[in-house]
């Protein structure tokens, strides 16, 4: 049995999260985990919240509410909302948790002790109006390299140039509007992210079979410029991990605590110390320490593509420089990302549809299907009410929902709830069976690969074959002239019933459960197709399920497409 460690990006506290960083992230990290479960393996599946830095606290404020409060509601929204899509996390954790803090300030020790932290006395913009020191993504003003004129402190997003918020002209306080800023000194620690770069490049180049989006990001982070940069690990704020040294004070850093990006990657593993200490299992390290059995590991990692850079660089960073025997991530699954209906999803715009507004209006399934049939993998892609109407009408309607349908009510009039018996023991040819068997496998080797629109599409061809199927074979016709070989058409159609919900499951887990029920049978991962078309036996009792998925009509469409057309508050 192999075993899978698996992580999405953790989603960030501020607000609920839109279909874009769904798709993005947590989706296709529960599918993977849904498949490898179903293939018998063991899986340990870990999300959680990320919740220190600004963002955090102004959302708490604009709230009317103390941070740690706010976070925690938060935590728990987040929490129900992925219940209601099915991800199937093993722990949802809190990268503010106990565990996080401990954990982190280790690594900054031992990255410390390793010399790959030093300490910078720089000038920061101090804002007096606010009181406070700005994170640069709090200010804004002119690019000096563009003009454009609301370049934020850290990166204009008119030219992509990385800045510094003193390069900025005419710069002010996104959070007050103050232009009353101030240059202080303060002191902060670096990550020798650069004392690295060798070391980072070689382990990218042996990563041949990972998506080229992900090694792209890596190698421009490494070589553009002047090359991997050192980078900052501490801020100026009360609402994060104090820094600390292992256990210990570090003398000069009183009142900092540690930036968000070098905390939040940490949660992996101190979410999977979280689930134990839930009381959930009883043993982190064989997932995490390669002397504590973590060797067998494989670990995948589920994110956007602004995430790559942390992922490939600043947290491998921190792994291999602890020198420790922490287990390092075997493959970076990365996506480019979802746009709405000609424009972008906006978390601060409101713009889009969010997860709590899209289960709503429809079950978890048919959300799932469209975006993971539509994953944006070799480029963008976009939701339109048009498309998704089309494919969820089609594809579960159509073709699978009414297969179902079809087959079982058949059955039901002509023979009653149970698998007939009669007629030859296979009522297709070995042709059929081949191919069926062809694109189980082809569909196995898509999910193994992360190929998430490709393992769809190949879903889908096995789906349609039974319809097919039962438009040629037409039991309704066959019946009147030979019943024995209707009973062993429909014999054959009642079968594909469970193999399909074991290979939708991690696409569509609830329409999986209700034919498994329906059908009275566990899943069981499909062997060869030729047993996988002969398991049910003639005499198996089975119910006819309730309609799987019903179609969009126009006027729901129109009415949705008018409805998240404007912006939420
Ligand atoms: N439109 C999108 N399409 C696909 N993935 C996305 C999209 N936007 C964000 N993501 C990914 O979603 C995951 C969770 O994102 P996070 O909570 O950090 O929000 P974010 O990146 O700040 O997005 P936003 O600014 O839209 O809220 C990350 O892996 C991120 O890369
Ligand atoms: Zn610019």
């Amino acid at each position: 049995m192999a075993r899978h460690l698996i992580t999405s990006a953790i989603p960030y506290i501020n607000g609920i999260k839109h279909l874009g960083n769904l798709v993005g992230s947590q989706l296709p990290a529960d599918l993977f985990a849904r498949y490898q479960r179903g293939r018998g393996n063991e899986v340990m599946f870990l999300c959680a919240t990320d919740e220190h830095g600004t963002p955090a606290e102004l959302a708490a404020a604009k709230a009317g509410k103390p941070v740690a409060e706010y976070c925690a509601e938060m935590h728990d929204v987040q929490a129900k909302i992925a219940e209601g899509f099915r991800l199937s996390f093993d722990h949802f954790g809190r990268s503010s948790s106990e565990q996080n803090k401990k954990l982190t300030q280790h690594f900054a020790g031992v990255l410390a002790d390793n010399d790959l932290i030093r300490e910078v006395s720089e000038t920061q913009m101090y804002s007096h109006a606010d009181g406070r020191f700005l994170p640069d993504r709090y200010i804004e003003g002119t690019c000096p390299n563009c003009g454009f004129d609301s370049a934020r402190g850290d990166q204009c997003d008119n030219c992509t140039k990385q800045l510094d918020p003193v390069d900025l002209i005419n710069p002010h306080s996104t959070i007050s509007g103050s232009t009353d800023l101030e240059m202080r000194e303060t002191k902060h620690l670096y990550l020798r992210q650069s004392q690295m770069k060798d070391q980072l490049d070689a382990w990218i180049d042996s990563k041949t079979d990972w998506p080229v989006l992900t090694t792209s990001i890596a190698k421009k982070w490494l070589h553009d410029g002047d090359g991997l940069q050192d980078r900052g690990i501490t801020r100026d704020l009360d609402w994060g991990v104090p820094v600390k040294k292992g256990d210990e004070d570090w003398p000069g850093m009183e009142g900092k605590v540690f930036y968000v990006w070098f905390d939040a990657p940490i949660e992996y593993i101190a979410a999977s110390q979280e689930w134990v200490d839930a009381g959930k299992g009883d043993d982190w390290e064989r997932w995490w320490r390669t002397d504590k059995g973590a060797d067998d590991v494989t670990y995948t990692q589920f994110m956007g593509k602004d995430n790559v850079p942390f992922h490939t660089l600043s947290f491998p960073c921190t792994i291999l420089g602890s020198n420790e025997p922490w287990k390092l991530v075997d493959y970076i699954k990365s996506f480019n990302y979802l746009n709405y209906d000609g424009g972008q999803f906006s978390t601060s715009r409101g713009r889009g549809v969010f997860m709590d507004q899209a289960l709503e209006i429809l079950p978890a399934d048919y959300w799932r299907w469209w975006l993971l049939s539509h994953a944006p993998e070799s480029s963008d892609s976009e939701f339109t009410w048009e498309n998704f109407q089309q494919s969820v009408n089609k594809d579960l309607a159509d073709v699978l929902g009414n297969f179902v349908s079809r087959v079982t009510k058949f059955c039901r009039s002509k023979f009653g709830e149970e698998v007939p018996t009669g007629g030859p023991d296979l009522a297709v040819d070995a042709d059929w069976v081949a191919q069926l068997e062809q694109n189980i496998r082809q569909y196995e080797e898509f999910m193994e690969a992360k190929e998430v629109r490709k393992a769809a599409g190949a879903l889908r061809a096995i789906w349609v074959m039974g319809n097919e199927y039962l438009q040629e074979a037409a039991p309704w016709s066959t019946f009147k002239e030979d019943p024995e070989l209707a009973a062993s058409q429909v014999r054959l159609a009642l079968n594909l019933i469970p193999l399909y919900a074991v290979l939708s499951e991690p696409f569509i887990p609830d329409a999986a459960a209700t034919l498994l029920e329906a059908m009275k049978v566990d899943a069981e991962w499909p062997g060869a197709a030729a047993d996988a078309v002969t398991r049910l036996p003639a005499g198996h009792a089975f119910a006819v399920p309730d309609n799987l998925f019903g179609k969009i009509s126009d006027d729901q469409r129109e009415e949705w497409q008018s409805k998240f057309a404007g912006t939420r508050d």
